[in-house]
């Protein structure tokens, strides 16, 4: 029989397939590097662009090192994003529409788009002047250091898994990963949905059903959407798990909340553990990010999310029936 990794990650290719906190447990918890391992492995990646799988991996588990162990922000909900991203790109109405470079990218980004996260928040760096504020000018804090971060470890020994890349493909799949990653700040998801609108709008879809996208502003406006949809898509997973990645947000934003009040500054919201309804603040993030967001990306891929929908407004009346 098959060992417990392999035996849980076989619902690999299905929204809400597999449980991280399982994989976690099963995985000497590295449920980063396998679950990245185990979908670059079934798209041929290594076959593809010539990667060896020792430089692959040695760098996969430093990545994975570099997140911190905080209750959400951890290397299991950038494995949960990957995964995500993995489902999402499979969508019949994006078949053969991107490249395997966009692809690889979108998988990068994902794996490090939170990397080094201290579980505190662009506000809270940005109000306090943080080294980390200074350093990147109170413009997307966060976001710069996770890609500063990924991008570091990949020059480390050993872990330079494009060593064969050209020059091209190095500056490409660069520019695609930082162009995703800078997308995950939620002050650009207002943009970031407007732009998803417009491309609904005046989609170009081929005969066979498959979206047209002939420019690198369209390709890389759908592939952000793709990874911010994942970044916030735990509200449309299987209830039992989504009820575990709220709690361990919740317990980070508490602890950031003591950190502020700690130091007399105001509290950020949903930080403190003393005022906050969590199932008030579920539903609110469903109805004002989660529902738009994921509604719009469905009318993109339509009809292939109606089930991530369905999930979503399932999860928000549970949450709703408990205020
Ligand atoms: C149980 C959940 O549904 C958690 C999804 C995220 O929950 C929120 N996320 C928010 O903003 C960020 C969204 C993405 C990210 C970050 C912040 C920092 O790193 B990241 O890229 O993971 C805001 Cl403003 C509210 C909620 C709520 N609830
Ligand atoms: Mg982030
Ligand atoms: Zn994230």
């Amino acid at each position: 029989n098959k060992s417990g990794t392999a035996l849980e990650l076989e619902g690999i290719d299905m929204w809400g397939g597999i449980d991280l906190f399982k994989i976690a447990d099963i995985s000497n918890n590295r449920p980063l590097t396998s679950v990245m391992y185990t979908i670059c492995k079934k798209r041929d990646m290594f076959v593809k662009f010539k990667l060896s799988p020792v430089k692959f991996l040695t760098y996969m588990m430093t990545l994975e090192d570099h997140y911190r162990e905080v209750p959400y922000h951890n290397s299991l909900h950038a494995a949960d994003v990957v995964q995500s991203v993995h489902v999402l790109l499979s969508s019949a109405a994006l078949d053969s529409v991107f490249t395997d470079l966009e692809i690889l990218s979108a998988l990068i980004a994902s794996a490090m788009h939170d990397v080094d996260h201290p579980g505190l928040s662009n506000q809270y760096h940005c109000s306090n002047s943080t080294e980390l504020a200074i350093m990147y000018n109170d413009a997307s804090v966060l976001e710069n250091h996770h890609l500063a971060v990924g991008f570091k470890l990949m020059q480390q020994n050993h872990c330079d898994m494009f060593e064969h890349f050209t020059q091209k493909q190095w500056q490409s799949l660069r520019k695609m990963s930082i162009d995703m990653v800078l997308a995950t700040d939620m002050s650009k998801h207002m943009q970031l949905l407007a732009n998803l609108k417009t491309m609904v709008e005046t989609k170009k879809v081929a005969a066979s059903g498959v979206l047209m996208l002939d420019n690198y502003t369209d390709r890389i406006q759908v592939l952000q959407n793709m990874v911010h949809c994942a970044d916030l898509s735990n509200s449309a997973k299987p209830i039992e798990l989504y009820k575990k990645w709220v709690s361990v947000i919740i317990d980070e934003y508490w602890m950031q909340g003591d950190v502020e009040r700690q130091a007399g500054l105001e509290i950020s919201p949903m930080c403190d553990r003393h005022n906050t309804s969590i199932e008030r603040s579920q539903v609110m993030f469903i109805d004002f990010v989660v529902h738009p967001l994921l509604e719009t990306w469905a009318d993109l891929v339509n009809p292939y999310a109606q089930e991530i929908i369905n999930e979503l407004s399932d999860n928000r009346e549970y949450y709703a029936s408990l205020i």
